[in-house]
């Protein structure tokens, strides 16, 4: 699977699912909700700056060179709202960035693991052996749309849920808890806030849902 998702040489490739046969997540409130990045208690910690979801420290990765726009995302307590703060300077994305994003969101999947080790481990278990789909209206890069009114097939190339797939795979075979301790990506200019990211290790991050913006 490692090998599917290392390059974006499949881009397009679409692939079909069928709902019953799979754990599918659309709001962050449904049964597997968690895995979505935009869930909320799942707190993070790089270089010990507070980042409180999967989808702004994502989002603040685009902008290595530009810590006021990284500060405004990751200063936000809605992941939406990050989300949208990254929007107008998309074009000023690193000039890699679609070339590196899937690498960038499957190291910031395994800092979710290594710093909520014990919830999101469990959930991502709990999926078990079944193909994990994001449902998403327009996005069918990170997730898969519905085939048709029915819903009951989704189309997409699902690169999240596939990536989420591999780090299940890992996790299984993790008696040793090696996914606690996530090395930074061997980027050019891998930065937070101006200083290069360092490696990440599990506790840290808490999860006492103290706002971000306290901390600035
Ligand atoms: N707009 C939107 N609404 C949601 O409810 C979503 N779950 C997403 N998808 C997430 O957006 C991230 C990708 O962002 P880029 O388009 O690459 O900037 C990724 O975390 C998706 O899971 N989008």
């Amino acid at each position: 699977m490692t090998s599917r998702l290392s390059t974006d040489k499949d881009e397009g490739l679409l692939r079909t699912y069928v709902r019953s046969e799979i754990v599918v997540f659309y709001k962050t409130k449904d049964e597997f909700g968690g895995l979505s990045n935009m869930a909320s208690g799942y707190p993070l910690r790089i270089n010990r700056v507070r980042i409180l979801t999967a989808e702004a420290l994502y989002q603040a990765c685009r902008f290595p060179h530009m810590p006021d726009v990284q500060r405004e995302i990751i200063g936000q307590y809605s992941p939406m709202t990050a989300k949208m703060k990254s929007k107008p300077h998309r074009k000023d994305s690193r000039p890699d960035w679609d070339d590196v994003r899937y690498k960038v969101m499957r190291w910031c999947l395994r800092v979710k693991l290594a710093q909520n080790y014990e919830e999101f481990g469990r959930l991502l278990l709990a999926t078990r052996d079944r193909p994990i789909v994001e449902q998403s209206r327009k996005d069918d890069y990170w997730g898969a749309k519905l085939a048709d009114e029915t819903g009951a097939t989704l189309i997409g190339q699902n690169v999240l849920g596939r990536l989420l797939m591999e780090l299940r795979e890992k996790l299984k075979d993790d008696t040793e808890g090696a996914l606690k301790t996530v090395l930074p990506l061997s980027l050019p200019d891998f930065l937070l806030l101006g200083r290069p990211i360092e490696t990440v290790r599990a506790g840290g991050a808490g999860n006492d849902r103290m706002p971000q913006p306290a901390l600035f």
